[in-house]
C-alpha cells in the first residue's frame, strides 16, 4: 500500500496458494476505505493505485521487471535465506533485495546470497502505512549506492527512512523499544505500577513528546541552556537510576500471566475489540502524521 501510494507498480507473491490474491482483496478494501475517509496517501486515486497492483503464484512472473524487492515472509532465518536464494535467480545484478525483518541480522539473512552487495534490511514499523519510519541496515558488503537507492525510494513513497552505519542486533528501533519494554515489564512485575498506568506513562507522558521530538532533542529542550545544561543538572540522577537497572526480566511465568490478565482487563482480547482498537490506533496515527507535516 505504501509503494502503491508512491505510484509504483507492485507485484505480490506468496507461496501459500491463494494468499496473494486474498491480499489483493484486503488491500482493495483498505485503499477504498482510506479514500472514503480522506486518509489515502499519495496523489493518485484509489482506482489509480489499485490498477498498479497484481498478485502472482509464480515467483519469476512476480519478479519480472523488479528493481526493488521487499521480502515480508515469516520472521524465520531459514525461510528468509531460502527466499533470497530463490529470488536471486530471477532478478538482475542491480536489483536491490531488502528484508522487512525486525531483528534478524543481515549478515545471516543474506549469507547464502551470491551477490550480497545489493542486499540490505528495510525494516518498517507496525503499522507501516501509519508509522512511517523505515530502518535501513546494511549487510557488511552492501554498497553505499544500494543504501542510497533504498533511502531515496522510501522518501519518495512518503516513508521516513533512517540509515544505520553497520548491522547490530535489534537495529535501532527494537533496541530502544526493548529497553523500554524491559523496564516497563520490571516495574509491573515488581508491583511498582499497573499495566494500564505504565502504558499511560508512555502514551500520556513520553509518547506525547516523542511523537514530535526524539529523546536527545527532548533533553536539549528540557534545560534552559540546552543539552550540556541538562546533563549538568541530571547527570548524577541519570547515572544513579541507570545503575539500578537489574538484569533483563524474564518475560514468562507468574509475572507474564498476571500482566496478560491485566492488559486483557482493559483491552478485552476478543477479536472484534482488538480490531476496533487497531482501527482507532490507525486513525489517531494518521491524524498525528498530518499534524506533524
Ligand atoms: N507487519 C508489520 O507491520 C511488520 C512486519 N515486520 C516483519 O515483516 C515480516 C513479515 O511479518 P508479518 O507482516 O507478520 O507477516 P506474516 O508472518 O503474517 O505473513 C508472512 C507471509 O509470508 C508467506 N511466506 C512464508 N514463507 C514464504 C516463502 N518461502 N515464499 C513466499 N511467501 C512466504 C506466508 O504465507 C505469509 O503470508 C517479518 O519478518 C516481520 O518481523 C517488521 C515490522 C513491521
Ligand atoms: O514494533 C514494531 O513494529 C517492531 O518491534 C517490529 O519490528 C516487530 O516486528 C513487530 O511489531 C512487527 O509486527
Amino acid at each position: 500500500m505504501v509503494f502503491l501510494s508512491g505510484g509504483y507498480r507492485v507485484k505480490i507473491y506468496d507461496n501459500q496458494p491463494g494468499q496473494a490474491s486474498r491480499a489483493i482483496a484486503e488491500i482493495r478494501k483498505q485503499v477504498e476505505e482510506l479514500q472514503e475517509a480522506q486518509m489515502l496517501r499519495g496523489n493518485l486515486s484509489a482506482s489509480e493505485q489499485l490498477s498498479q497492483l497484481s498478485s502472482h503464484d509464480d515467483l519469476s512472473q512476480a519478479l519480472e521487471g523488479a528493481f526493488f524487492v521487499q521480502e515480508c515472509v515469516f520472521e524465520e532465518l531459514q525461510a528468509k535465506q531460502a527466499v533470497f536464494q530463490a529470488v536471486e535467480n530471477h532478478v538482475g545484478e542491480d536489483t536491490v533485495l531488502s528484508s522487512s525483518t525486525s531483528c534478524l541480522m543481515p549478515s545471516n539473512i543474506f549469507s547464502l546470497v551470491q551477490n550480497p552487495k545489493r542486499c540490505l534490511i528495510s525494516h518498517p514499523v507496525n503499522p507501516p502505512y501509519y508509522v512511517r519510519l523505515v530502518e535501513l541496515v546494511p549487510h557488511p558488503a552492501t554498497l553505499p549506492t544500494a543504501m542510497e537507492m533504498a533511502f531515496e525510494l522510501m522518501k519518495e513513497v512518503g516513508q521516513a527512512p533512517v540509515r544505520l552505519r553497520r548491522e547490530i542486533d535489534g537495529f535501532a528501533l527494537n533496541r530502544v523499544q526493548y529497553a523500554i519494554i524491559a523496564e516497563c515489564w520490571r516495574l509491573v512485575k515488581d508491583n511498582v505500577i499497573s499495566v494500564k498506568d505504565i502504558d499511560l506513562v508512555m502514551s500520556e507522558g513520553l509518547g506525547m513528546r516523542y511523537a514530535f521530538i526524539g529523546p536527545i532533542e527532548t533533553m536539549h529542550l528540557n534545560a534552559p541552556n540546552g543539552l550540556e545544561d541538562y546533563l549538568g543538572r541530571y547527570r548524577e540522577g541519570m547515572r544513579r537510576v541507570l545503575s539500578s537497572f537489574g538484569p533483563t526480566p524474564e518475560f514468562d511465568g507468574e509475572a507474564a500471566a498476571r500482566i496478560n490478565k491485566e492488559i486483557c482487563e482493559f483491552i478485552p482480547s476478543d477479536q472484534e475489540n482488538l480490531s476496533a482498537r487497531r482501527e482507532r490506533r490507525d486513525q489517531l496515527l494518521m491524524r498525528l502524521a498530518k499534524l506533524k507535516k
